[in-house]
């Protein structure tokens, strides 16, 4: 409950205020870039912080004729106004320790004052400047409820930076930017709202007010500069502005302005005449500039314009997150009160949702009444046969934000008549309450007299859909309805297809049935031999996958033609010039180690990868290839070629190909056998072997393997396998 209302609240916050703080941020950064790039030039000296008045003055004093003041800026920049002594009128930064001109101060340039102008008012003078306030207090407040959802999400403060489990970029990135960037937005927001409010004078204001001073007619005689007792004692960092007196009179003195006070100094003797403290509204009003702009620290500023860039980011992934949250709609053909089968979906983030809704258009189809809605709008239902609840598990066994009522709301509608039901649970193993809460509504229901379970508590680990398949095999069997128990099926729809083109394509093989296609892939698709092709022939979300021969830059398939079969089917129709939609899978297990000796085995079109791997490979490579076909077609012929083509640029030492349907009937075992001694060696030596091809292979080339590494090195084949000397790619 209080979950939904700190998620409700930040997102209402968010939503108000995200187009201006798109704007306040992308103007502060450039801002923030700006204070980075105004401490550049070189004219703080080294000793700086070091430096006193009594030191600088009367050097400055011997330098220029006459002085009307001195300003110090936040970057420790000495700006001197006056006339030197050939009477030439100067406006300029100086060295405090010789006078010496350093540099002329630049105006801002038009961009940036304009930058400025619309990050503080909108260009809307003061009703710019209020909306500016409004929304720096309601980022204020959006970075407050962030931090209690970051606290609710990791179980209390302690885990604040404990690790964050990633269920998709758009979150992972929005929780773990958000606690790194805490600090840095709340005090933009904190500061931004002081220097509203006192803009609009929202604090008592305190004038500056120096006393009355009665001068002497006579002037004193003048003491030297450098023995002022005050100048001594007052660092130049400390200085804001020091005036000069005009005159050698008596009434005229020096007016000096410090971080936190102003004085009024005798120009003769260097006595203080009058001091007044700024009040503390003012100190602060300076403090949340300098925190605000980054002007007194050039890490400071580059952390505010990270910050910055950050909120931009923070609105995306938020708006990202809300949007993935909201994407399944639930669509009802049939009233609450006729359904017979009523599904109840608990969810967060709307997976469960896709899980639940699949179940529900299944039964619709069939002509079932059946019902789907939210746990928290549980209900008598009149009619009900079967119940079926499908709920996540957040925080400590908490329910998802659409279950937070749903254990009260069992007691408070008991049912009128006897109904089946079935929990399915899903969570991940990631957290360790696993499902608690859909235990807790597997045993509330078990309590109630209405209920009677009819499968036990199932439970799908991070949505995986041969975990939700074990529950329909099961439900739909004790009601002897037919639903679908493909995985395919009830996983994610694929996202990031890419399109690609046939290049090339070879005949079907009428004895292998077998054929070859190149394809073109996009610039950006990176692969490499090994990896796997996705297709999605049906357009739906049925997957399938080819290991694909990475050959000048272009995917190349060996395809076996089986008859009905979706994926082979769907790629035999693809003409030259024809373009598809599918993506590349990264099959890391199966990448050909560099610098190691290999020894290829396959079967069929389980050549495929390693024709690339050897297109791939270096010059002297220690490569050999074991391979078995049925018999000798064309396509095997055009192999044959390749494979001598590269035994003579020394990419592979030697091929061997067994044929099992020709005169001699040998299969890739033989080979292996034959070459038991040099596999024997290789493995022994560090080397490794990989195998492509038929499942039923792979079984019995490992139990040769396992034979031979048995009787010639003493060790059986898994002690390689646990070093990773074997890898496989077989279906
Ligand atoms: C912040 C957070 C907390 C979670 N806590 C648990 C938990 O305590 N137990 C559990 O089994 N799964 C937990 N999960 C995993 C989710 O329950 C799981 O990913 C589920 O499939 C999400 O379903 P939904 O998208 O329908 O909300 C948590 C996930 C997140 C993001």
């Amino acid at each position: 409950m209080t979950l939904s209302i700190w998620r409700y609240a930040h997102l209402a916050l968010a939503l108000i205020s995200s187009l201006f703080l798109v704007m306040a941020s992308v103007t502060g950064a450039i801002l923030a870039i700006d204070a980075v790039q105004e401490k550049m030039p070189p004219y703080r000296v080294a000793n700086f912080d070091q430096l006193t008045l009594a030191q600088t003055v009367p050097v400055l004093k011997e330098k220029f004729s006459e002085i009307s003041e001195v300003d110090v800026d936040h970057n420790g920049f000495v700006r001197l106004q006056g006339f030197d002594n050939d009477g030439n009128e100067v406006d300029a930064y100086i060295n405090p320790t010789t006078g010496k001109i350093l540099g002329k101060p630049v105006e801002k340039s038009a961009f940036v004052q304009w930058n400025i102008a619309l990050h503080r008012s909108l260009f809307l003078k003061e009703t710019g400047r209020l909306i500016i306030g409004v929304i720096s207090f309601l980022l204020l407040l959006i970075a407050i409820s962030g931090f209690a959802l970051v606290i609710q999400r990791q179980r209390g403060m302690r885990g604040f930076f404990a690790k964050v489990i990633k269920e998709y970029f758009a979150q992972y990135y929005h929780v773990n930017t958000g606690r790194l960037i805490l600090i840095p937005v709340m005090v933009i927001a904190l500061t931004g709202t002081y220097l509203s409010m006192a803009r609009f004078q929202l604090f008592p204001i305190q004038q500056v007010e120096h006393r009355e001073v009665v001068v002497a007619e006579e002037a004193p005689e003048q003491q030297k500069i450098a023995d002022f007792k005050l100048f001594k004692n007052t660092k130049l960092a400390d200085v804001k502005k020091l005036a000069f007196p005009f005159a050698a009179d008596p009434e005229e003195f020096y007016s000096l302005r410090l971080t936190d006070r102003e004085l009024m100094v005798d120009q003769f003797t260097g006595e203080i005449w009058s001091e007044v403290k700024y009040p503390s509204t003012l100190l602060l009003e300076n403090l949340s500039l300098d925190l605000h702009t980054g002007r007194t620290s050039i890490i400071w500023a580059i952390i505010l314009g990270i910050a910055c860039i950050n909120i931009l980011f923070f609105i995306y992934s938020g708006f990202a997150i809300t949007l993935r949250r909201r994407a399944t709609k639930i669509k009802n053909r049939h009233k609450t009160t006729d359904a017979e089968y009523i599904l109840l979906v608990g969810t967060e983030n709307g997976s469960t949702l896709r899980f639940a809704n699949a179940i529900h258009e299944q039964l619709n189809a069939q002509g079932k009444v059946s019902y789907l809605t939210q746990l928290n709008q549980y209900q008598v239902f009149p009619k009900a046969k079967q119940l079926i609840v499908f709920t996540s598990t957040y925080g400590l066994g908490d329910p998802p934000a659409n279950g937070s009522k749903f254990l009260q709301l069992i007691d408070k509608h008991p049912q009128k008549h006897q109904i089946h039901f079935s929990v399915v649970g899903f969570g991940s193993h990631a957290y360790p309450d696993f499902c608690e809460f859909a235990k807790q509504v597997d045993q509330k229901l078990r309590a109630q007299s209405w209920a009677t379970a009819l499968t036990t508590l199932h439970t799908v680990d991070d949505k995986s859909a041969s975990d939700f398949v074990a529950w329909v095999k099961v439900w739909s069997e004790k009601l002897g309805i037919e639903l679908a128990t493909t995985p395919a099926l009830y996983a994610k729809k694929p996202k990031g297809l890419q399109k690609m083109m046939v290049l090339d394509r070879t005949e079907v093989n009428v004895e292998e049935q077998t054929f070859m296609l190149t394809i073109r892939t996009p610039a950006r698709a990176k692969f490499t031999s090994g990896d796997l092709l996705a297709i999605y022939p049906a357009n739906d979300n049925r997957e399938r996958l080819y290991s694909v021969a990475k050959c000048n830059g272009n995917v190349q398939l060996v395809v076996k033609l089986h008859e009905q079969g979706l994926g082979s089917e769907y790629l035999n129709k693809l003409q030259v010039g024809e373009v598809f939609r599918a993506r590349m899978v990264a099959n890391n297990s199966f990448h050909k180690p560099k610098n190691k000796a290999v020894a290829m085995i396959g079967n069929g079109t389980g050549i495929a990868p390693f024709l690339g791997m050897l297109s791939q490979s270096a010059k002297n490579s220690n490569n050999r290839l074991y391979i078995g076909f049925r018999r000798e077609t064309e396509i095997i012929k055009k192999h044959k070629e390749f494979l001598a083509q590269h035994v003579q640029n020394h990419k592979l030492r030697s091929y061997q190909i067994a044929f099992s349907r020709e005169q001699n009937h040998c299969y890739v075992m033989d080979l292996i056998r034959n070459d038991a001694p040099h596999l024997a060696e290789l493995l022994k030596d560090g080397g490794v072997v990989m195998i492509c091809g038929s499942l039923l292979m792979q079984q019995d080339v490992e139990k040769v393997l396992d034979e031979i590494c048995l009787e010639i090195n003493g060790n059986a084949l898994s002690f390689y396998k646990e070093k990773g000397q074997l890898l496989t790619d077989c279906y």
